[in-house]
């Protein structure tokens, strides 16, 4: 203090000094600016303006030019627009109640974790009543002094006492013992009482008529009660259950570091700069069996780049990496979503497939297929799609494709062909809904494989002149199978899906790969509109193996778990590697079923369900039992391609027609048609004939009948044409 004194006088004495002198301390002199200044200008002289020479001109202030910053540019504020406020804002209800899925996955989560702990400390239970018995008696002995110490009033009291005495202030003294003994006073009666009302209720329940299962409820509620009170503080009495958890709660600190801590260097400058460049939109909240994390990342920082780092985030938290899945968020692309779950995705259990108990399948709409790492249900669809699944061997794609397969089979409508160039009988247990079914790999499975998708690229065909008719009928807006199209009977549109597992087998055979190639793509291109859905499944994904042309085609894609960035992008699509969609995450059998499934919302993360051969089994059981019913079973020595429309309109139509006649009427037809095939005709309007006759180029016209004496003019096929349309059809295929 003495030393801060002495600088103020020294630096009062030197300001005096030099006042008086007109110098500084080194004899240069000091100028007031202020006081010069006034002089030029009472002498007319700009300062400003002076040249260098000038006795004002100023040699030490250097003038900075500040830029015109022009007129602001920035929107005046609006009122926030309602979709923007939304998006912003947090949900009403949390997330994890939002949905039965997420409150269950929660309530399972809490479950578990109740249980856990039941049985951790169940198992610890009989240290903990040791140390309780050995801390309870410490427990009550400091309970009587505490209360004791309480109701004496001394405490605090006792030293402003001693204080008043050490003063000699007998006055204070005497007004504070006063004071103590009034709240003493009352204390005490408290104490007391309450200490005879708990001797009185011990000796009561000691030796009154308490059964022992009350006494022991007693004891087993004071005991822990006195033994939490005479525990020293560092000794709990149980365990610690966290210890060695890997989960730990998302936190904004941790994100933050998470972030700052995967050489992203858009981050780090950024956060360098300023530490609230990494925000988050809403509070970081629970969803589902885990935490979500909004996060707006630093301008210029895409989500995709923290994405594709996924390795390095989840060793920056600390966790297994099937634990962190960070993904776009909605808002702007630099929004991330990160979730991290309680526990890793592989050992959580997944759902059962809805589907294997029950349920029906209408391929025209989504069906379960797969679940996200937060175990939500996702859907596929068949309909205008062509799927491509792949991965190494043990990846899960044979199952994957299955399940697609099994829900088509629960569609009575759909028919279904299919190949398994593998040959182990995986889908053994689907081949009796099927059409056509084929499982090896020897060159007569491969040639049947290659003109089964000859013959679908003829359906195709065939079904695009059906589906020009209907459109003409107004039955098809834009040119596509509908679901009554494909309800119809003998529309010749109902859906049909073909599968074939393992193709590389084909499209590397020396005499059919390269024809096939050629053909799957066109198939795939044509038959997106008319109700033909192919679905492919391959383990090697090059260029020998699958052609480009496919996979620029397929609109669905899911790619399991792959070795390189090049099998990635060969399903995935270019850049889908760079852009953090690595199905190289994954590892072959242990994360079986886990891929990224582009095409279906935004590319995901997701498990295919697991359905094992026995519970596929029990959906065919269900498929088979709904077919047979429907009439629409292949009967298995008809498994073969020529039953794929499974009637032949024009021979049946010249097989039940009337003798004599000319022409007939399209009820006298049908009701014909019906007593010759009922499974196919029966319920037939006279407009579906005519459709099924248009297809091969019948014309029906007025028939004119004299019933009970009036004619009665109806529409119907002439029998020349019907026998027209079956040479010109016997020519073509002859010619072919
Ligand atoms: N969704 C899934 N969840 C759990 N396990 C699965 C899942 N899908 C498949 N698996 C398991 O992984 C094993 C391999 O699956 P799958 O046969 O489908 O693999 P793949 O990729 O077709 O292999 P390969 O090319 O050798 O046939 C199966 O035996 C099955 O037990």
């Amino acid at each position: 203090m003495n030393h801060d004194k002495d600088e103020r006088e020294l630096f009062e004495r030197l300001s005096r000094e030099m006042a008086a002198t007109g110098t500084d301390g080194n004899g240069a002199d000091v100028v007031d600016l202020a006081e010069a200044r006034r002089r030029a200008a009472a002498d007319g002289i700009d300062v400003d303006q002076v040249d260098a020479d000038d006795e004002f001109y100023d040699h030490e202030s250097v003038r900075i030019d500040r830029p015109e910053l022009g007129r602001p540019v920035d929107p005046p504020d609006e009122p926030r627009t309602r979709s923007a406020g939304k998006r912003d804002r947090a949900p009403v209800v949390p997330v994890w109640l939002n949905s039965r899925a997420n409150i269950r996955t929660s309530l399972v989560y809490g479950m578990k974790e109740a249980r856990y702990r039941a049985g951790y400390h169940a198992i610890r239970s009989p240290k903990y009543a040791g140390k309780a018995i050995v801390y309870a008696p410490v427990g009550f002995v400091r309970t009587v002094h505490r209360l004791g110490s309480w109701a004496m009033a001394e405490r605090h009291n006792w030293d402003l006492r001693q204080h008043a005495a050490d003063r000699g202030d007998a006055d204070t003294w005497m007004k504070l013992d006063a004071r103590r003994q009034r709240q003493s006073r009352w204390r005490w009666t408290l104490v007391l009482s309450l200490g005879a009302i708990a001797a009185a209720g011990t000796s009561f329940l000691a030796l009154g008529p308490v059964p022992t299962a009350g006494k022991w409820a007693a004891l087993a509620l004071a005991v822990p009660v006195l033994a939490r009170l005479g525990r020293p503080a560092d000794k709990p009495i149980t365990d610690r259950v966290s210890a060695g958890k890997t989960y730990r709660k998302l936190t904004a600190e941790l994100v933050r570091r998470a972030l700052t801590s995967i050489q992203l260097s858009g981050i780090n400058r950024a956060v360098a700069q300023d530490p609230g460049a990494i925000s988050f939109p809403t509070e970081i909240h629970r969803d589902g069996p885990g935490h979500m994390a909004i996060v707006d990342l630093p301008y210029g920082v895409e989500a995709s780049d923290v994405i594709a780092r996924r390795g390095r985030l989840a060793s920056a938290l600390r966790l297994p990496l099937d634990q962190v899945w960070p993904e776009t968020a909605p808002g702007h692309t630099g929004r991330l979503g990160l979730w991290v779950g309680f526990e890793p995705a592989s050992q959580m259990k997944q759902p059962a497939w809805p589907l294997i108990s029950g349920g029906k399948v209408d391929v025209f709409k989504p069906f379960p297929f797969a679940t996200t790492p937060r175990l939500e249900t996702v859907n596929a669809e068949l309909m205008s799609r062509n799927w491509l699944f792949g991965g190494q061997p043990g990846s899960g794609k044979t199952f994957a494709l299955r399940d697609l397969v099994l829900a088509a089979a629960l569609d009575v409508r759909t028919e279904i062909r299919g190949y398994e160039l593998k040959g182990v009988g995986d889908f053994g247990v689907v081949a009796p809904v099927c059409a056509e079914y084929g499982n090896g790999f020897d060159d007569d499975t491969i040639a049947g494989c290659a003109a089964m998708l000859d013959w679908l690229y003829e359906e195709c065909r065939r079904r695009s002149k059906r589906i020009d008719h209907y459109a003409k009928l107004g039955k098809a807006p834009e040119n596509k199978v509908t679901p009554e199209l494909a309800s119809l009977k003998g529309s010749g549109l109902h859906p049909l899906v073909v599968f074939i597992d393992e193709i590389q087998e084909l499209f590397r055979h020396p005499k059919y790969g390269k024809k096939a190639g050629e053909i799957a793509e066109k198939v795939i291109k044509l038959g997106r509109a008319l109700g033909v859905v192919l679905l492919i499944g391959t383990q090697i994904p090059d260029k020998d193996s699958l052609p480009t042309g496919i996979t620029r085609n397929v609109n669905t894609r899911f790619c399991l778990s792959v070795a390189d960035q090049t099998a990635n992008d060969m399903i995935l699509g270019t850049s889908a590697y760079k852009n953090g969609y690595r199905a190289t995450v994954f590892e072959p059998v242990v994360e079986a079923g886990w891929g990224i499934l582009s095409g279906i919302g935004k590319p995901a993360a997701l498990r295919s369900y697991y359905v094992d051969t026995d519970q596929a089994g029990r959906v065919m059981a269900r498929a088979i039992e709904a077919r047979t019913k429907a009439g629409v079973m292949p009967a298995p020595d008809e498994q073969t391609r020529d039953t794929s429309t499974g009637y032949d309109v024009l021979a049946d139509v010249a097989t039940v027609w009337p003798q004599g006649d000319e022409k007939a009427w399209n009820e006298t037809l049908i009701e014909r048609l019906s007593e010759y095939r009922a499974d196919v005709y029966a319920g037939w309007k006279p407009e579906q004939l005519t459709a099924a006759l248009a297809v091969h180029g019948v014309k029906v016209g007025q028939v004119g009948r004299r019933v009970d004496g009036k004619t009665v003019n109806r529409r119907g096929p002439a029998q020349p044409d019907i026998l027209a349309a079956i040479a010109e059809r016997n020519g073509k295929r002859q010619a072919e």
